[in-house]
């Protein structure tokens, strides 16, 4: 795919942000993520900017919501400073208020409902609206990386690359190659899934490529590989970081020339099928590591996606929560609300998975089989701060002030009777503010 294309699929990486962290004389540019200027992007030469809604400022909003002068940055060669210029409704760092803060690179900022980002400027990042649909095939999701995640399936799925698919265990990545499958043109050739780290290493090759009669002991007959089945379809490789070494090489030329050579033939058979692959483990490492080759990567990661794990989207545990229940044709009555509150606070290591097999369990099993849902370390709230005081201190205050938010808006919420406009006046705290931190605690009702 030529790389015009694949910008603006905009389904590719960045460089890692540690390369740039050091912020040694590297150019940043300002990038819109959300408000009626969403999109725009802003170079930042050294020098003092004023973000607001005055025309006089160096970087003027249109959004309403933001103060005229709402806040100033100071680009320096090593940094930038950020400073609340005395807004009306305050200037936010990942939620947080502040009045003056060092930014750092790939951090998020807010003023008023207009969200930015500072990158580098040669970062190829680009702004991906969210999808307005809150699912794609049986993938569901309301938050705001899961509906960005839609926009790019649905334009990728359009097309017939090559994708991997990034994730950890229980993200939904077969899912997501099966949803793949079902909204492209291929939909109505077959879907072979082959899961590497499912078979046995020595039968990996046959799996892949078929074999002929004879070619190894126990190959009674011919055979046709997963390649050769999933023609006119899609293949799915899932796990691909376990193919050994040496069968990379063979994947390489099946990807680049479409060609397959069953084990023990001597002549190559073309097929028509488009591959996607996942994997739980970070491939680049692996490639550092030498048990991958670049190569292979490379032509893998044409285009890639990256399903986040759902301790970074709390907000959609409500809804794949009701969803399980659908699937078993259960009502959402069959939770009570203690235990959705419960499972809300979770931070789900094994992933959707892990909530979906929860939650089987305590509709077949009744409530009392709820397994001991040790919560998030953070839950420890302020009263029992001994926890956490072994981890490194930013860690340690970041998890205490969670807990502590979490319980301050149950309990605000309970006493307001969930009336958001109530529970603003009385925690004194702007209504948009409020019901993003509603929603980043799974509060908010839906
Ligand atoms: N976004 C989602 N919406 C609905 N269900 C989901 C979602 N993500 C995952 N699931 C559920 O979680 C289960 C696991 O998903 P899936 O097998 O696709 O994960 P995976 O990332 O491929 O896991 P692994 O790496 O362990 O193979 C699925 O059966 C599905 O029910």
């Amino acid at each position: 795919m030529p790389p015009e294309e694949e910008e603006q699929l905009g389904a590719v990486e960045t460089a890692p942000l540690q390369q740039v962290r050091g912020l040694t004389r590297v150019r940043l540019k300002l990038l819109v993520l959300s408000g009626p200027d969403v999109g725009r992007s802003v170079s930042l030469e050294p020098g003092a900017y004023r973000i607001g809604s005055a025309p006089s400022c160096e970087i003027a909003l249109s959004d309403k919501t933001v103060s005229r002068q709402h806040l100033r940055l100071e680009v320096r060669e090593d940094g930038v400073r950020a400073v609340d210029a005395g807004s009306r409704n305050g200037s936010y760092c990942e939620q947080m208020r502040f009045s003056e803060l060092e930014v750092r690179v790939g951090a998020v900022l807010q003023v008023g409902t207009t969200e930015f980002k500072l990158v580098p400027e040669e970062s190829r990042e680009r702004v991906v609206p969210p999808s307005s649909r809150e699912s794609f095939g049986a993938l569901v999701g309301g938050s705001r990386p899961m509906r960005e995640l839609f926009t790019l399936l649905e334009r990728l799925a359009a097309g017939d690359s090559d994708v991997l698919v990034q994730g950890e265990t229980g993200t939904g990545k077969e899912l997501c190659a099966e949803a793949i499958h079902q909204q492209s043109k291929r939909s109505q050739g077959p879907f072979v899934i082959v899961d590497l780290a499912g078979v046995a290493p020595s039968l990996i090759e046959s799996e892949l490529f078929g074999h002929v009669k004879g070619a190894f002991t126990g190959a009674q007959g011919d055979r046709a590989g997963a390649f050769e089945r999933a023609n006119g379809g899609t293949v799915f490789l899932d796990e691909v970081g376990e193919l050994p070494l040496e069968l990379q090489p063979r994947l390489l030329r099946a990807l680049e020339r479409r060609q397959v050579k069953r084990v023990g033939a001597n002549d190559y058979r073309t097929v028509a099928m488009r591959v996607v692959a996942a994997t739980h483990v970070d491939l680049e490492g692996a490639v550092k590591a030498g048990k991958f080759r670049r190569d292979l990567f490379h032509r893998l990661a044409v285009l890639r996606v990256t399903l986040p794990p759902l301790r970074e989207r709390p907000e959609d545990i409500p809804l794949l929560v009701d969803t399980v229940l659908r699937r078993m044709e259960k009502p959402p009555g069959a939770l009570s609300e203690q235990t959705r509150a419960l499972l809300a606070q979770y931070p789900w290591p094994g992933n959707v998975r892990e909530l979906r097999n929860v939650v089987e369990q305590v509709v077949n099993l009744g409530e009392e089989s709820l397994p001991e849902m040790t919560p998030d370390p953070l839950e420890l709230s302020a009263g029992a701060g001994s926890a956490g005081l072994d981890l490194p201190f930013k860690e340690a205050k970041e998890r205490l002030i969670e807990g502590f938010e979490r319980d301050y808006f149950r309990s605000l919420m309970e006493r307001c009777e969930g009336n958001v406009s109530r529970a603003s006046r009385e925690a004194g705290i702007d209504r948009f503010y409020l019901r993003k931190l509603l929603k980043k605690h799974g509060l908010d009702g839906h």
